[in-house]
């Protein structure tokens, strides 16, 4: 199996004896013999090479590459690996990422790349490589990160307009001439100690991503995770039985009362609500067109309640109204920063979208005292919920056509939302706990607009801080292109299965976009990726494409992100892609998950009938 070739030779570069250099046909043979073993000597089958130290030495002898043409990743630094490009070393047709960095490769670069059009990582620092930079990189339309730092390349750096590129290193060469337009985003780091011509100094001091604290032994750094998930799954452990012990206490004393309110306040809360509601005469809730929902405020208030969670700006309730027979969750927000008019104009605007990627807003309350949102219930949960908690002791699994789903539906939902309010709307809050899965499996953001009108309940670090781009100070100020940051986030979130924050009780944090970065730098791409997802074969290049698409999304400066609608498209264009490379529904293990094959967005309709697993008992 594929996905077995891909575990054993990454066991296999581990644990072969470092303790002696090995000249590379001793260590080739070692590996077509090896290979043999589990893949009948099909060189094309192999997808990694990963020979990172291995005291290599002498050229890359030719006609060796050209038959690894199923490569996905090569990684052969920090070896003494000579000599000057093979003829066949541009004919890699699948190639995502090169790793040769700190070698002592000689001669030129490939003049011809046409063949890397996957190429999302090209390292070749540290060699003594010379000859200019052909131009002809810029047809490498998905390269991220370029390194060629610490050569001796000569001549001009060519104009390399290439927008998804985010890191680029070129110090420490012999380059001449000015700096290219197109390269002016770059720090000026990145062309220092060249003989260019200009001066260099105003350009951006800082990198295009946060500095990567590199990851110590690789070994330390597994068991560190490992360590951190027990971690983690125990203070999770513990916080959920503290939240069911609060929660029983709640929910006992709230039936004796019957009320939304916290246990000691209840009769007093509900009394002066509805003094200051017939007051003023405005007891109702106002519903949105569309929403089935016939139940008052009245009704509202007396529901048995659950607490689901406390958020961002308030707590969300779970209210089974039993005579209207529905049960619905119920937003109660606290911190609102704007006035009755302002809140309602945006509520009008929020509950006017009716999107089968965005949940309806069935009905609002607005007193001085009680700011209430009602939607419909999701039973299954949100896709934090489906992700990371565990039932029977492991994780629920979420295949990876759900989660590419999950990815498409949400990109389309927040792309409408983009669209709306003249196309100034923002969603503020996007998190995998404000994503749900509808009946197909797509996703549909929940929400939304709340950001811009309300004060955070100072929220812990742990529920946005790894969601919110590093722009955005004051959750108020999120944009579109934070919105495009969170949810590049939740991408991330989604291919490793991992939170976006971990606080493993000590004082190490780690940020899933750094860990990311870093692991990526690291050229340990694979290891990004869930385990749950190993046992799917062959969907490694729609993963890397997910990765590339989610750390172009949480690139550092806002201006640099995709607009949400690129993006709708580079999701769907994963399996677009893909279908044709990958073997007919027969041969594969997933039969029993349809091909994704989602309309246009524009031909999503207006309903939002879409949406099923809500509850209507
Ligand atoms: N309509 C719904 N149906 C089912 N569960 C919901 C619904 N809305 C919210 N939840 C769940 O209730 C919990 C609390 O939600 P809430 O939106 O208050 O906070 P949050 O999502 O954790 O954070 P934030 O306020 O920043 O969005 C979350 O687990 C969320 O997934």
């Amino acid at each position: 199996e594929p996905t077995e070739d891909k575990k054993a030779l990454i066991e296999f570069s581990r644990n072969i004896n470092h303790s002696r250099p090995l000249n590379w046909d001793e260590k080739t043979s070692a590996c077509s013999s090896w290979v043999g073993v589990t893949c009948s000597d099909d060189k094309s089958r192999i997808i990694a090479v990963r020979l990172p130290g291995f005291g290599l030495r002498g050229p890359i002898p030719s006609n060796t590459l050209s038959r690894l043409s199923g490569l996905q990743i090569l990684s052969l630094r920090s070896n003494r690996i000579s000599g000057v490009f093979p003829s066949d070393f541009s004919m890699l047709g699948n190639i995502t990422s090169i790793y040769l960095q700190s070698n002592h490769l000689q001669g030129a670069l490939p003049l011809d790349f046409s063949s890397w059009k996957n190429l999302s990582i090209l390292d070749l620092s540290n060699n003594a490589l010379n000859g200019s930079i052909p131009h002809s990189i810029s047809n490498l339309t998905h390269l991220t990160a370029l390194y060629l730092e610490n050569n001796s390349l000569s001549g001009e750096i060519p104009d390399l307009n290439i927008p998804s590129l985010q890191l680029l290193d070129l110090s420490n060469n012999n380059l001449i001439g000015s700096l290219p337009k197109s390269l002016h985003r770059f720090p000026s780091s990145a062309f220092a100690r060249n003989h260019l011509s200009d001066d260099y100094s105003s350009l951006a001091l800082t990198p295009a991503f946060p500095p990567i604290s590199q990851p110590k032994k690789k070994s330390t750094k597994l068991s560190q995770s490992a360590i951190l998930g027990i971690i983690i799954g125990s203070s999770t452990l513990a916080f959920v039985i503290i939240a069911i012990l609060i929660t029983a206490c709640f929910s006992k004393k709230q039936s004796e009362s019957g009320v939304i309110d916290k246990p000691q306040k209840k009769e007093k809360s509900k009394n002066k609500l509805g003094a200051s509601v017939s007051q003023n005469g405005n007891n109702r809730l106002t519903f949105f067109e569309g929403s089935e929902l016939a139940f008052d405020l009245e009704d509202l208030l007396s529901a048995s309640a659950e607490v689901l969670g406390k958020g961002t700006f308030g707590t969300t309730y779970k209210a089974a109204l039993e005579e209207a027979n529905n049960t619905v969750a119920v937003k109660r927000l606290k911190g609102l920063t704007v006035g009755r008019r302002d809140f309602e104009q945006q509520m009008e605007i929020v509950g006017r979208i009716r999107h089968e990627n965005v949940t309806p807003l069935r009905a609002y309350f607005y007193s001085k005292e009680e700011k209430l949102m009602v939607y419909d219930f999701y039973t299954q949960g949100s896709v934090s919920t489906i992700l990371h908690e565990k039932r029977s002791g492991n994780r629920i699994n979420l295949d990876w056509e759900s989660r590419l789903r999950i990815a498409i539906g949400a990109a389309r939902g927040v792309a409408h939302i983009h669209s709306q309010n003249g196309g100034k709307l923002v969603h503020g809050n996007i998190k995998a706990s404000n994503v749900f899965i509808n009946s197909q499996q797509y996703g549909f953001v929940s929400d939304l607009g709340l950001a811009t009108i309300m004060t955070p309940l100072v929220p812990p670090v742990m529920r946005v801080g790894g969601y919110r781009a590093p722009e955005v100070t004051d959750s108020r100020k999120a944009t579109q292109a934070s919105d495009v940051y969170s949810f590049g986030v939740l991408l991330l979130e989604l291919l490793t299965g991992k939170s976006p924050i971990h606080t493993p009780g000590g004082q190490e944090v780690i940020h899933l976009v750094k860990w990311v970065h870093s692991v990526v730098r690291e050229e340990w791409t694979a290891e990004v990726f869930d385990v749950q997802l190993l046992r799917y074969p062959n969907i490694e290049e729609e993963m890397v494409e997910m990765l590339q698409i989610g750390m172009t999304c949480v690139t550092r400066m806002p201006e640099q992100r995709p607009k949400i609608y690129d993006v709708v498209k580079m999701v769907e264009d994963i399996r677009r892609v893909n279908t044709e490379n990958r073997p007919s529904p027969e041969t594969r293990s997933d039969v029993s998950t349809p091909a994704v094959t989602p309309p246009p967005i524009a031909e999503i309709g207006a309903s939002s009938s879409g949406q099923q697993g809500k509850s209507t008992s």
